[in-house]
């Protein structure tokens, strides 16, 4: 399927052979570079056209080159214009050392600028060739611009951030507005990077999309055009069963709450049926709570392998408030064993903190069935040699986390990612802060669940839940708790 540009992601390093290829295929790079400075140029202006003084910081590579064009054009505007660079810039090379040699601004060392009042920062310090850790210099510059409060437009990426993952390498520019070519970059969405990016425009400088599309690395922004083809259809929702009956497991009768949230949650995404099964000393504090969703009291496997004997019971939720134990492991495996698609969420993961390879062998044969949902906390109980791999983004943890577990992983927090055990991730942007509320990763488990119990698969019920649950956020405003976000969930069809 045809994917739109503004959700498309790819790493600096595809996006570098991207480049390559388009010089290959006999685009003039230095056209690039040229529409790629000016575009920059546009953006400053357009943002700061009362700026007194912009100050255009030039690194060693071809990030440098576009700040040298951005200069040139900002002057040819007839603004006031200050150049300086990092390193030799006669040690220049290619289209980086054309474009300064166009450039009729002599340029002075980085270390010799001094802020000033009305100064404008455009950032060309450091873009997609970031290799380490910025050099004192640089970092002695940012705390200067910071402590100036200067505005700071940076071109490609603020210097500092790992495009890839997003991380801070020893310092790094917040950015008021980032212009980026072509794609985004993980690193733009990733925390900590996304805080740094402000504002991010992506302008296309002309690379013919089929070279971009040809770098496909099966990552994109999470949205309707990942998962629209895989939802339920109006039509195949007619009858409740063939909507699907969800199963959510409540806690002990002090820990009921979080079972009906996800219940709840459920049956709003559009589950037929939702049935909240609890141990009996806690069936009358959730009878006293339900109305639409039914209750069954389960206490043993026994009692669970009874309630299994139904094989329209196909999907189910564990872990809200479910407590950590024996218990959990064993209804678990005992749902693994009878084929079922199960949303495994909070206690339901720390309940496999010492033995998850019991967990992944469990659930290791056939199309994925299992969707874990851990925040961070959570995720390093179960994957701790990815959790705590610095090489590794957070998109690759979840993507090797799908793997080994042949699930889907929605790794949470404000830059949810979600990973396909084939290798498919995206990253989610339209959660809001409000989100981060008690109750809310409850809800999500719902959502997810109400989504598998209508047949959608793992991983695409996984990326359209966390969709689904960020725009109940936004609908519900600053000020949401669990109970009204899931007034807010709308049925996708
Ligand atoms: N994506 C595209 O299609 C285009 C990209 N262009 C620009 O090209 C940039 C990428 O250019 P480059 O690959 O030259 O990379 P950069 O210009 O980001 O940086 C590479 C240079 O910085 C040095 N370097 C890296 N990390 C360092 C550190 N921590 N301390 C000191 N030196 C360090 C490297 O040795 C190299 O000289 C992009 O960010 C973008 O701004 C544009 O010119 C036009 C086309
Ligand atoms: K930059």
């Amino acid at each position: 399927m045809a994917k739109g540009r503004d959700n498309w992601l790819l790493t600096p390093s595809a996006m570098g052979e991207v480049d390559a290829a388009a010089a290959a295929s006999g685009i003039d790079s230095f056209g690039l570079m040229e529409k790629a400075g000016q575009a920059v140029a546009a953006a400053v202006l357009r943002l700061f056209p009362g700026g007194e003084r912009f100050v255009v910081l030039c690194g060693p590579g071809n990030n440098g080159g576009d700040g040298y064009v951005a200069a040139r054009a900002l002057r040819a505007a007839g603004a006031a214009v200050a150049v300086f660079h990092l390193g030799d810039p006669a040690k220049l090379k290619g289209d980086a050392a054309t474009a300064r040699s166009h450039c009729p601004i002599p340029g002075e060392p980085l270390e010799t600028w001094r802020p000033a009042e009305g100064d404008v920062i455009v950032d060309a310090i450091f873009g997609a060739g970031l290799a380490r850790a910025v050099p004192p210099v640089v970092a002695d510059v940012v705390r200067r611009v910071d402590e100036a409060g200067l505005p700071v437009v940076a071109v490609d990426l603020p210097s500092g951030i790992d495009g890839r993952t997003g991380a801070v390498m020893g310092a790094a520019f917040r950015a008021h507005h980032t212009v980026t070519f072509m794609t985004r970059k993980p690193g733009h969405l990733l925390l900590p990077g996304r805080l740094y990016c402000g504002t991010v425009e992506t302008f296309d400088i002309g690379i013919p999309f089929r070279l971009v599309e040809a770098k496909d690395e099966r990552l994109f922004v999470n949205g309707p055009q990942e998962w629209r083809t895989s939802m339920p259809t109006a039509d195949a929702a007619a009858h409740k069963f063939r909507r699907g009956h969800l199963t959510v497991f409540s806690g002990p009768a002090t820990a009921t709450g979080a079972a009906r949230l996800a219940a709840a949650a459920g049956l709003r995404a559009g589950a037929g049926l939702v049935t909240v099964v609890s141990p009996t000393e806690a069936a009358a504090a959730n009878a006293a709570h339900l109305t639409a969703v039914m209750l069954k009291a389960v206490d043993t496997e026994s009692d669970l392998a009874d309630y299994l004997r139904d094989e329209r019971r196909a999907t189910f939720v564990l872990g809200p408030g479910f407590g950590v134990g024996p218990k959990a492991r064993a209804f678990v495996a005992a749902l693994a064993a009878a084929c079922r698609h199960l949303v495994l969420d909070a206690d339901g993961i720390s309940a496999f903190a010492e033995d998850p390879k019991a967990l992944f062998s469990a659930f290791a044969d056939g199309a994925p069935r299992l969707v874990l949902t851990p925040h961070e906390g959570e995720f390093a109980r179960l994957f701790p040699d990815l959790a705590a791999d610095p090489a590794l983004s957070k998109v690759d943890r979840a993507r090797q986390a799908a793997a080994r577990a042949n699930a889907a992983v929605v790794y949470k927090g404000a830059d949810s990612v979600i990973a396909a055990a084939d290798g498919r991730a995206v990253i989610n942007e339209n959660a809001p802060a409000s989100l981060a509320t008690a109750g809310s990763g409850d809800v999500l488990a719902g959502i997810i669940g109400g989504l598998l119990a209508q047949g959608v698969p793992a991983f695409e019920a996984a990326a359209a839940g966390v969709w689904l649950h960020g725009e109940a956020a936004c609908r519900a405003g600053a000020s949401l708790t669990a109970e009204t976000l899931i007034n807010h969930i709308d049925r996708w069809h």
